[in-house]
């Protein structure tokens, strides 16, 4: 029988990897790791954990603002000391992941991994073998093919700013130019957001969608819509932004936000014969490629799921149960909740109101608007609505928020949509009074 160095053999550092890699190594296994970069990947170091940090004094901010006449005074955000926080918080977390890869005996080897075989990896100039190969590399920031791209920074740059730039222009209106112009917007920049089309975050109900715009409008964002950006120029200590049909605006800082592509240039993958698409990893149901001894997890598989660390999570999970013989079923993804953290927050859950809307006969739906809980006044909260969806049988199986608290109202409701409670369980299930979550039961 061939003997290799690992059982598993991860590629990527991220939750897509070590949300798995851990346990199996603590079952065990012979697990390694490799990564060219900091371990945890993008989550922890450049991604949710960073964004959260820097998000709360603006979300506090804004409930300031909403209680302007009780809290008084002018509040302004220091996003010197805010990006100091944020180095303080998210700093140790590579170490602290390690630390729980190193307790369960799983090797970390630091470098670019490549493939060489279905059974092999290169890294750092050394052969590595493995049964199974896990390919977990995630996304990397797509940068615009225009003259003068090399002039725009992407997210992480944004992240490590230490002086919030008096003008900044945000090219894309997803998750990230979304919650990065909320950001830059209530740290005192004039913030630009310049869109191909005219719709921001596609996946999320639009005419709450449309709530957050003007409300980030009122607040002194410009929304630039059905504006291609062609190319960018240098003038002095600016930057001009050309857009199609003549648009020329000077700025101080671009964002390139218009989205991510699948890590997968640097791993040989046409050699070793693994199937890929421009999205990235084609894999079976049970996340396994057309090669049997090498999978993917997390966020470079092509998949319909949401690219979000909860799946990476769940992948990885469920990969170290499939290794480990726990399971041979295949994968069984859950609701997968999604927030963008603009101020106030969208969050969803399961069916969509636009499925909801397509399919009358099979789903009930219920409108709220948020400032008619009392329990939402105690925050006064001047905006704010949601959706509920109900299957014919009154259970629920969707929701929809936007509001400040929408994340928690959408956390506090998906054990009724995931497990599908009826009346009893509903009744059954009490919560700390009062709370956001005993407030977003009583809807039920
Ligand atoms: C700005 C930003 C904010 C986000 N906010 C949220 C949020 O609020 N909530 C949420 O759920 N999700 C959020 N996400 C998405 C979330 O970060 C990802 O879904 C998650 O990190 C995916 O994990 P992963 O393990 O698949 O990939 P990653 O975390 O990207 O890990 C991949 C790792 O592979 C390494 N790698 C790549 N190629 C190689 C190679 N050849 N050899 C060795 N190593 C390699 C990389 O260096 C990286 O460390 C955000 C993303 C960004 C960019
Ligand atoms: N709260 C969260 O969970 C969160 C936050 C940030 C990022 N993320 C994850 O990070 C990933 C990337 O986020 P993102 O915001 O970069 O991607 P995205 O796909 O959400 O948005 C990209 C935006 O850029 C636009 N765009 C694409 N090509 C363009 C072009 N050539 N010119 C102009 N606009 C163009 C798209 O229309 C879209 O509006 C996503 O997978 C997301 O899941 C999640």
């Amino acid at each position: 029988m061939t003997t290799y160095d690992y059982d598993v053999l991860y590629i990527g550092s991220g939750h897509g990897t070590f949300d798995g890699a851990i346990p199996l190594g603590a079952k065990g296994f012979k697990v390694g790791v490799i990564e060219q970069d900091l371990i945890g990947g993008t989550c922890p170091n450049r991604g949710c954990n960073a964004k959260i940090v820097l998000d709360s004094p603006v979300a506090l901010k804004r409930h300031l603002a909403d209680v302007h006449h009780i809290v008084t005074g002018e509040t302004t955000i220091d996003w010197a000391a805010n990006q100091a926080h944020k180095r303080a918080v998210i700093s140790g977390l590579p170490a602290f992941i390690q630390g729980l890869l190193d307790e369960h005996s799983v090797d970390v080897i630091f470098g670019q991994g490549q493939l060489l075989d279905a059974h092999t990896v290169l890294v750092a100039g050394q052969n590595k073998t493995a049964d199974k190969i896990v390919i977990a590399t995630g996304l990397r920031p797509n940068r615009l093919a225009i003259p003068g791209s090399e002039f725009a920074h992407d997210s992480e740059d944004f992240m490590n700013l230490t002086v919030m730039p008096k003008r900044l222009t945000i090219i894309g209106a997803g998750y990230i130019g979304m919650e990065f112009a909320t950001m830059a917007n209530a740290a005192g920049a004039k913030v630009t957001v310049v869109m191909r089309g005219s719709q921001a975050l596609r996946a999320y109900h639009q005419p709450f969608v449309a709530q957050i715009m003007a409300d980030l409008t009122k607040r002194g964002v410009t929304f630039v819509t059905d504006t291609a950006v062609i190319a960018i120029t240098q003038q002095r200590e600016h930057f001009i932004v050309h857009g199609d049909e003549g648009f020329e605006m000077q700025t101080d800082w671009i964002l390139d936000a218009t989205g991510r592509v699948p890590n997968i240039e640097s791993l040989n993958l046409a050699k070793v014969g693994v199937k890929y698409t421009p999205k990235g990893i084609v894999v079976d149901q049970y996340l396994r490629t057309n090669v049997p001894s090498i999978y993917a997890a997390g966020d470079v598989i092509d998949k319909t799921q949401p690219r979000l660390t909860p799946t990476a999570i769940f992948e990885s999970k469920y990969l170290m149960h499939l290794f480990a013989g726990e399971t041979s079923a295949p994968i069984d993804y859950p609701v997968v909740p999604s927030v963008v953290f603009t101020s106030p927050r969208l969050a969803q859950a399961g069916v969509t109101v636009a499925e909801a809307e397509a399919h009358p006969d099979q789903y009930v739906i219920e409108k709220h608007h948020v400032p008619d809980d009392w329990y939402r006044q105690v925050e006064q909260e001047t905006m704010g609505d949601n959706v509920l969806i109900f299957d014919q049988k009154h259970t629920l199986v969707g929701a929809t928020e936007v509001s400040h608290r929408a994340d928690d109202v959408i956390n506090a409701l998906l054990p009724a949509i995931t497990f599908q409670y009826g009346a009893e369980e509903i009744e059954r299930l009490i919560h700390v009074f009062p709370s956001i979550a005993a407030s977003a039961w009583d809807q039920l």
